[in-house]
């Protein structure tokens, strides 16, 4: 059985979580790990229908995304997990649980600049938000906590995402994850 271990790409909308999350599990997947990809955007249609984007919902979602991604870690799985996670407090929850299951847990802050992802803006929630048609976008009107030692740290906007899912694949590397 391979090693299995959770990354968590945590960082604003549009930073590049889920881009870098699929560009490395190709990667695993051909260096023969197995590899699940928890996108947050399926995962609030099928494991979290109903929940919105209030602290108490997000921190909800965290935790079912958190314990989902244990148990695939658990069993030998890479649990690559491209979802915002904006309160300190969930993550740390997250980190714990994985820590009391005896999985590996890496969290990696994807930090491109809300400017930069206002500017990519992939869904056009920061066009939406500043022509008053949605409120509580994360990082804009609604909290983001910087993570404050995070296992990796990346600047996509001085990356090509390749660069960006190497930077990853080297930390499971120096972890012996991969
Ligand atoms: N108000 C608001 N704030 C932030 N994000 C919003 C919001 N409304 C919709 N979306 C879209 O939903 C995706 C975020 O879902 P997550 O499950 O990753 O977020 S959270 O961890 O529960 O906060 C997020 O996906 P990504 O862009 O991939 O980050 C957004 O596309
Ligand atoms: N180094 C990089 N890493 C990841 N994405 C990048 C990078 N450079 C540019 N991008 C672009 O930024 C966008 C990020 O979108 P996405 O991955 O959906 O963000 P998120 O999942 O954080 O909302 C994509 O269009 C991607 O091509």
């Amino acid at each position: 059985m391979t090693t299995g271990a959770t990354v968590w790409l945590t960082g604003l909308p549009s930073a590049g979580k889920t881009t870098i999350a699929y560009e490395l599990a190709g990667r695993l997947k051909a260096e023969g790990h197995l590899v699940e990809v928890l996108d947050g955007d399926e995962i609030r249609e099928f494991l979290s229908a109903g929940l919105g984007f209030s602290r108490e919902d997000r921190h909800t979602n965290v935790q079912r995304v958190g314990f989902l991604a244990e148990l695939l870690a658990r069993n030998g799985v890479k649990a690559l997990v491209p979802v915002i996670a904006p309160y300190a407090e969930s993550r740390d929850a997250v980190r714990r649980r994985h820590q009391e299951g005896g999985s590996a847990y890496l969290e990696v802050h994807v930090a491109t600049p809300v400017e930069v992802c206002s500017e990519r803006d992939v869904k056009g929630l920061y066009a939406k938000q500043a022509a008053g048609e949605l409120s509580g976008l994360t990082g804009v009107d609604d909290p983001y906590e910087e993570p404050e030692s995070p296992d990796l740290r990346i600047e996509s906007q001085h990356q090509s995402v390749r660069e960006s899912a190497a930077a990853v694949h080297a930390l499971l590397t120096e972890r012996g994850l991969a």
